[in-house]
Formats: structure tokens, C-alpha cells, sequence
């Protein structure tokens, strides 16, 4: 709850400013009551029109004044909330960036209700100048109940019976509320995720699924649409009770007070003064409990926020070594994926002198790529060490690490950029010739020269309006521009043309040559060249310990994606 009140202590010097004009904005609140109070006392008494000019000039110019405060404090309070809102995002996206890949992975995964965009949203609109200065000025309930008290104790009486009867009706229905909006939320998201499902074009088409998933649109829909009504029913509820409680009030103020008149205990324009103090009155207190539902969400989404920033981040203050050279040991290594029961590895070793190369095998979801994904630091060890040169990887520098890499993912993304911001995303300084240079290199020379817009070819959906084999490429590319000491490969030959395969084994045979340490992954492929190093993660049945052996035949690298 404090975070959500950020905003009003966010600056010392503005939050005494907004606490003191609200105090200014609720004593010239009471113009109106004072004003019909004196209009009836003294200018109805005695009939002198300059008393009435005096003080409807004073009544105008006390709510002119009071409009003016409300306005500026608005105005501060949104700027507050534009501040508070700022940083949140700013952290939400800082953590986005940069936390482990695999916590982050599996933490989004997992979140039940929306993931960031929806909490942030969520806790903007609790987090706005309005409900934010509904709950300011409630406390000055106590003021007006304090000035109804000093006209009128019975009235005050009366009025504070009604607000304590609203009070619990509030409670209760708020209550109600939550959980209609809870139920809401989780419908809305499971549509979400179903017209999700429908933007899967060409699945649904080629599986003839559209009945199917109509079905679910229907049902979902259905569901959404229901509790979405239960939501707007329980909202106007609590808004006729507010509207219910103020006609009753007011019936009860005038009913007794006419009575306390009758009985020369009050005087007419205290009654008229009193019954528009305690509508006033209602307002404050009811304001913010009608937005209770909101607050409560909020102050949920703070606590998956919170969470979120919680989750670890890539060591950037790690070591950095003066140089890599490319040795790399793999020591009783035991990984499983976060809420997930299989293990991938229980005891995997295997070590790398700098120059050599690795071949690792296995048939589906033995652990290939995951492998690579913790070679290159995006998911850490359950146990057992990966060190570099003799470093722990966990303890080195993550951004260090990735620029001694040359890594092409199985599945490789563009991002958002042309052409050129994605290539030069490790280096800006990189020229446009030496881009074009290793673009050619991998085989997208003509590729590139017949694009009007060359290199600043605008990237769209993550690459994947490219054919796989030209995205692989370029990420191929993009990963050679490192100059990395570690090379690691997920299946080289997926999407690649006969021509993309001879230029692959060639780059590969070049690396090799350059004394990068290779670790290629492949399902199909022997080993690149004879006496490489060679896992088979098939090989042990209950991943125990994956081998280690030499190629099974000399004179290989001929062979190897044939
Ligand atoms: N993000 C993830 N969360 C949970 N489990 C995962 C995740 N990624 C992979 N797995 C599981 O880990 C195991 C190893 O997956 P991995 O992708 O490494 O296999 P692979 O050998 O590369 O498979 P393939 O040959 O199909 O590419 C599989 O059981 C897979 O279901």
C-alpha cells in the first residue's frame, strides 16, 4: 500500500504542499455552508441587498479560489504520478534486460495474470491523480464531521450513524467486489491466451481447426462477457448505495433537523448548511472505497512487480579476464529447467583445451540446446561447475563473456532495427564494409545487393518474415563479427541449402584452423574433424555421465554433413 502512495511522498517539499492545500481546499469547502448559513442569518433577516452582494462576492470568490487549488493540486499530483510510474518502468524494464534468462523465462511463463504490461497497466490506473488524491483528502472527513458537530451535535449524530451503516455496506460489497474482479481478470487472460491462439493463422488453417478453437472463442467469450457483467452489476451496486445512503441522509438531517427548528434548537440555515456538509461528507468517505477493488489489484500486481525485480540478474560486475583463451571444463553438471520435474543432466563432464572442438549428439530433448544455453550463460547449473580458463563461469562478467562468444541459437531472433543495428548491436564502430564483408562470407552477398534498401533494410517480426535459412545467416553473421574465442554452434545444417552447408563446414574448418575451441551441436552430423572430442547424450540411459571419445573415424571432416 505505501508503494502505491509513492507519489504523495515521493518529494518532501511538494507532499507538504499537496497536504496543505487540501486542508485550504476542505475549510473553503465549507463557503457554501457558510455562505446559505449567513444568507439566511443575516441577509433574509434584515434585507439588506449589499449583504447579499458581500456575500455571494465572498462565496464566488472562496470557490473560485478553492477550483484554482484543486486545479494546481491536480496538476502537482499528476506529475507525481508521472514520476512514480517512470521509475517503475524503468525498473520493470531494467530487470527485463537484464535478469537470468532462464529465471526470467520461467517467471514469465508462470505468471498467471498478464505478465508486466498488465501489472504496470494495472497499477497505473491505481496510481493516477485521482484515486490517488480521493485517498488524500479522506481524512478531511474528520473535519467536516468535526464542523457538523460544532453546528449541530444530534445532526452530526445522525450523519455519523449513516456513514458508519455505508461504511459496512461498502466493506462488504468491496469484498464481493474483489473477488468478481479477481474471476474477471482470470477469464479475460484465458480468452486472451485463446485469441492468442487464433493469430496462429496457418496452424489453425492447415489443421482445419477453426471449429475447435470457435468453440473456445465462443465459450471463453461467453465467460468473459458473464463476469464482466457480474463486475458492472457489483460497481453500479456500490454506486447506488452511495447515491442511496446520501437521499437517506439527507432526509434524516432535514426530518430531524426541521424538528430541532421547531423546537427553536436550530436555526434554519444551520439545517440547509449541515445537509450540504454531509453530502460532502459521503463523497470523501465513499470515494475511495468504491476504487477499494482497484487499490486491492494494485496492490496485488506490486507484489508480482516486486517479485519480478527480485529475480537474479547476469553478474555484469563479474571478472573480466585480460584474454580468453578457450579452455572450457564441464564438471559434474546438474541442471533441471525451474518448476519442471525432468532433469537434464545429473552428472555431465567433459573438458576443452583451448583450439580443440567438441561435437555433441543426442536425438530430441536429450539436452542439446540446453547445453549451449548454459555454455553461454543464459541458464546457470543446479550444481557442478562450467568454468573458463579455469574461472567459474557464474563469477565472470556476463557481458564480457558473450563478446568472447560466437554463438548461432538453433532458433535465432532479429530484433526490432534494420539490418545494420543488428549487426552492429556488440559494436557500433563496426564499418559498413566490414558488414558486408561477413555477410558475404556466410553466402548473402547477392542476397543483399539485389534488397533496395541494403543494410538498412528495416527487420520485421523478429526475422520471421525471412526464409530460416537467411535469418540463420545473419545471425551466423552477426555472431562471427565478434571475433569470439568460443564457438558454439546449434544444429549448423537446420534451414541451410546445399551451398548455405559447403559454406558453413568451410567458415567452421576456418575456425577450427584459427585455434577458436568449437562445440558443435547437432543431431545428424559427425564429428567435424578427426579426433575431435564427441558426446553422445544417447548414450547413457539415465544421463549419468555423458562420454567423452574420440571420433569414431579418421578422415571425417570429409564427411561430416553428408
Ligand atoms: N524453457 C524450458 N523450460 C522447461 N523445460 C525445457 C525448456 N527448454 C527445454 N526444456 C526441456 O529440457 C529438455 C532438453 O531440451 P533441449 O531443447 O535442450 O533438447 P535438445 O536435445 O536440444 O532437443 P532438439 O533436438 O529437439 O533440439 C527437454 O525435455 C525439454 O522439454
Amino acid at each position: 500500500m505505501r508503494a502505491l502512495l509513492a507519489p504523495l511522498w515521493a518529494r518532501s517539499d511538494l507532499n507538504v504542499y499537496m497536504v496543505l492545500s487540501s486542508l485550504v481546499i476542505h475549510i473553503l469547502g465549507l463557503t457554501s455552508t457558510v455562505f446559505v448559513m449567513l444568507v439566511y442569518g443575516r441577509y433574509l433577516s434584515h434585507g439588506v441587498d449589499s449583504t447579499l452582494y458581500t456575500l455571494t462576492t465572498g462565496a464566488l470568490v472562496g470557490i473560485g479560489v478553492e477550483m484554482f487549488l484543486r486545479r494546481a493540486r491536480f496538476k502537482i499530483a499528476s506529475s507525481l504520478c508521472a514520476v512514480e510510474s517512470r521509475k517503475l518502468s524503468e525498473k520493470v524494464s531494467h530487470t527485463l534486460l537484464n535478469a537470468r534468462s532462464g529465471a526470467l523465462q520461467s517467471h514469465l511463463n508462470s505468471a498467471a495474470d498478464g505478465g508486466t504490461t498488465t501489472w504496470l497497466e494495472r497499477i497505473g490506473q491505481a496510481v493516477s491523480p485521482q484515486p490517488v488524491l480521493a485517498l488524500l483528502d479522506m481524512p478531511f472527513a474528520l473535519l467536516l464531521l468535526a464542523v457538523l458537530f460544532a453546528l449541530s451535535w444530534q445532526l452530526a449524530l445522525c450523519v455519523l450513524l449513516v456513514v458508519v451503516v455505508l461504511l459496512v455496506m461498502l466493506g462488504v460489497s468491496a469484498h464481493r467486489m474483489k473477488s468478481i474482479t479477481s474471476d474477471h481478470q482470470t477469464n479475460q487472460s484465458k480468452y486472451n491466451v485463446l485469441l492468442k491462439n487464433a493469430e496462429l493463422t496457418e496452424a489453425v488453417r492447415i489443421n482445419n481447426a477453426q471449429d475447435w478453437l470457435s468453440q473456445r472463442l465462443v465459450n471463453g467469450s461467453g465467460e468473459s462477457r458473464l463476469s464482466r457483467h457480474h463486475l458492472q452489476l457489483q460497481q453500479e451496486k456500490m454506486q447506488s448505495q452511495v447515491r442511496n445512503a446520501t437521499v437517506f441522509m439527507s432526509v434524516i438531517v432535514i426530518s430531524v433537523g426541521a424538528a430541532l427548528s421547531v423546537h427553536g434548537e436550530l436555526n434554519f440555515g444551520v439545517l440547509i448548511g449541515a445537509n450540504i456538509l454531509s453530502a460532502r461528507l459521503i463523497m470523501l468517505i465513499s470515494q475511495p472505497i468504491q476504487q477499494m477493488p482497484m487499490w486491492l489489484n494494485a496492490v496485488r500486481d506490486f507484489g508480482c512487480v516486486n517479485d519480478f525485480l527480485a529475480l537474479p540478474e547476469e553478474t555484469q560486475k563479474g571478472t573480466k579476464l585480460p584474454s580468453f583463451k578457450g579452455k572450457v571444463s564441464v564438471k559434474q553438471l546438474m541442471f533441471a529447467y525451474p518448476n519442471s520435474p525432468l532433469m537434464v543432466y545429473e552428472n555431465l563432464n567433459f573438458e576443452l583445451d583451448a583450439g580443440e572442438t567438441l561435437t555433441v549428439t543426442g536425438s530430441n530433448g536429450k539436452g542439446k540446446t540446453t547445453l549451449a544455453r548454459l555454455l553461454t550463460g543464459l541458464v546457470q547449473p543446479l550444481r557442478g561447475s562450467i568454468a573458463i580458463d579455469g574461472v567459474e563461469l557464474r563469477q565472470v562478467n556476463a557481458h564480457w563473456w558473450r563478446e568472447q562468444l560466437v554463438y548461432l541459437p538453433q532458433d535465432p531472433d532479429l530484433l526490432p532495427g534494420t539490418l545494420r543495428d543488428n549487426m552492429t548491436l556488440m559494436d557500433a564502430s563496426l564499418q559498413d564494409a566490414q558488414l558486408t564483408e561477413v555477410i558475404g562470407k556466410v553466402g548473402l552477398g547477392d542476397w543483399l545487393n539485389q534488397h533496395p534498401d541494403g543494410l538498412d533494410m528495416e527487420i520485421q517480426m523478429r526475422g520471421r518474415n525471412l526464409a530460416l535459412g537467411i535469418r540463420r545467416r545473419i545471425a551466423f553473421a552477426r555472431a562471427l563479427l565478434s571475433q569470439g574465442q568460443l564457438v558454439v554452434i546449434d544444429e549448423p545444417l537446420e534451414g541451410l541449402d546445399k551451398a548455405g552447408i559447403t559454406m558453413m563446414q568451410k567458415v567452421l574448418a576456418e575456425l577450427a584452423k584459427e585455434k577458436r575451441t568449437l562445440i558443435i551441436i547437432s543431431q545428424f552430423m559427425q564429428p567435424l574433424k578427426a579426433g575431435a572430442k564427441f558426446i553422445n547424450l544417447d548414450e547413457s540411459h539415465v544421463m549419468q555421465v555423458a562420454t567423452v571419445r574420440p571420433s569414431p573415424a579418421p578422415g571425417v571432416e570429409k564427411e561430416w554433413f553428408a
